[in-house]
Parts: structure tokens; sequence; C-alpha cells
């Protein structure tokens, strides 16, 4: 909870874990024939931090818990879903829009590779042209009985994520961060950034905090100690949880088996996400951390 609450979201500018009630911006309708009824956008301060793969995790851990998943992979010039999920060819539509593809369990994907000719195709597009494409895959896109929308958001805070948290009705964001980034700086940032959207802020994640050595089973902190918890506390947010190096991780990413793949820790923040989530009929669940 944020130093500064006055027990009033309604009338209270901070957006801590806490906040109960969401304020409200202008924002873009989806197709109307989808369904969506938590979306969440899943931030990092820079490139390489693993946000994409976290994305596709929690995707993975919220679907075994039986509930309908799906992503909408934002990071247009960088888009590593598909790959992690073996998928490739192109996306079809209907007489009403364009449809998602079903990963092998059943998660709903688009991603601007469904678009490429090419998968190897880069994308050389000027901002503004990104994020009309984001744009689309929120309004032209049939999305259908989805219980959590993961958005993978490019890093940073440029035209692509001012599109996504100005048109889209975001129900919260995750801030995925590592041990070797200025954390504290990073939050702030991703904080700031929150409150100026009006976004309320789910949690942290730290990735890469630890790795378990598999001959002798100690821990060691490859990327430094963590100060995940002192920068947590000083912004009033919720820690969902830590995970580990691990390269059987990268393996199943890159042999597009990312489904086959689960972990303690990624379970543990799956489950705390659903606890953060009170539905209340399928629009504007409160955030309760
Ligand atoms: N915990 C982990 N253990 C092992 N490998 C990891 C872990 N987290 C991420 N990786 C690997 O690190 C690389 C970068 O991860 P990822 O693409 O998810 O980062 P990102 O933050 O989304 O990057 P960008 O923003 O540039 O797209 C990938 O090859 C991924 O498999």
């Amino acid at each position: 909870m944020s130093d500064k609450c006055t027990d009033s979201c309604s009338t209270c500018s901070e957006n801590c874990g806490d906040r109960v009630e969401k304020q409200k911006i202008h924002l873009e309708n989806p197709h109307h024939h989808s369904d969506i009824k938590r979306v969440i956008g899943i931030v990092s301060g820079k490139g390489g931090v693993g946000k994409s793969l976290v994305t596709s995790m929690m995707a993975v851990a919220m679907n075994r818990r039986g509930h309908q998943a799906a992503i909408l992979d934002a990071d247009i010039t960088g888009p590593s879903i598909p790959k992690a999920f073996g998928l490739s060819g192109k996306a079809i539509g209907n007489a009403h829009g364009m449809l998602p593809m079903k990963s092998r369990t059943g998660i709903d994907i688009m991603s601007v590779n469904f678009l490429l000719d090419k998968e190897t195709d880069p994308v050389i597009w000027r901002g503004p042209l990104v994020a009309n494409v984001v744009k689309q895959f929120w309004t032209d896109v049939i999305w259908t009985n989805i219980d959590y929308m993961f958005i993978d958001m490019p890093p940073g805070t440029g035209d692509v994520s001012l599109t996504v948290f100005q048109n889209i009705d975001v129900d919260g964001i995750i801030i995925v961060t590592s041990p070797q980034e200025l954390v504290s700086m990073i939050v702030e940032k991703a904080v700031n950034m929150a409150t100026k959207m009006k976004i309320p802020i789910i949690g942290l994640i730290e990735n890469m905090s630890y790795f378990r050595c598999p001959d002798n089973n100690k821990t060691y902190h490859i990327f430094g100690e963590s100060h995940i918890e002192a920068v947590a506390k000083k912004h009033g947010l919720k820690v969902l949880g830590r995970m580990g190096i691990d390269p059987e991780i990268a393996k199943a990413c890159d042999a597009g088996n990312i489904e086959d793949y689960t972990n303690d820790d990624i379970s543990s923040i799956a489950e705390s996400l659903e606890k953060s989530f009170e539905l209340k009929g399928n629009k504007n669940p409160s955030i309760i951390v």
C-alpha cells in the first residue's frame, strides 16, 4: 500500500497494488465478437530481462490452471513468442475479422510474425505504424472467451507502450526486472508511466534472480544480490515472485516447447496473480493484491 493512501481510490492519483477501482481513460473497444475478461501488460525497463519468456510462461501457467489464456504480442520488432510456442505460418480470418493462432495446448496468440511472408523478414516500420498494428491486434482480431490476456510489451516507454495504454483496457501491469538492472530507477520509471497512464501495477517479477547449481544444489546470485523487496516496499508494490536461471528454459524456447516446461517459481507466481484478481463479472475485476 502506498504511504499516501487516502482509502479512496476514486480520488487518489497513486497507483499502488491495492487500488481497487480503475481510473478510466479513453479506450478503443475490442472487436465486437471478442470477449476478454482480464488484460495484463508485461513490461520491462530494458530488453533481454526475460519479459517475453515471463509472458509465455504466465500464459502457459494460467492455461494449466484452467483459464483460457491469450497472448497479444506487442513486441513487434522483436517477436519471440511464436518461436517459443513452435508456431509459424499465416494467421487466417473469417468474414468478421482476423483469428489468433492456437498453440498446442489451446493458448490464443497473435503476433506480427503471423502476418509476414517469412518470419525472418525484418519489421522496418516507423513507430506510429507499429503502434497501429498493435491497436489492430486489439480491435480487429476476434478473441473468444479469454480469461487472461497477456500483452508482451516492447521494452521501455516508446510509441507502442503509449498506444497500448491509451487504447487498450489494461487491468494492470506486471514489471519484469533482473537483479543486475538499475532496479530502483527502472521500477520508478515504470511506476511513473503507470501513474501517468492511470494503470494499476499488479506487481514485480524478478527474473534471473538466482542459479541453483545441479551439481551441488547450492544457490548462486550470479547477477548480484536482489534489492527487489526494498524497491517494492518503497513504491508500495507487491513482489509476485522470482524466477531462477534455468538452461532448460532457453532449450524449451529454442525447441518451441515452452508448453512442456514448468517449474515451482512460475506456478506460485500464477497462483499469486490468480489471487490478485477478484472476478466481478466480465469486465473491471478488482485488483486485491
Ligand atoms: N530465467 C531464465 N533462465 C534461462 N534463460 C532465460 C531466463 N529468462 C530469459 N531467458 C532467456 O533469455 C533470452 C531473452 O529472454 P526474452 O526474449 O524473454 O527477453 P525480453 O526481455 O523479452 O527481451 P526483448 O525485450 O528484447 O524482447 C531468451 O533466450 C530466453 O530464453
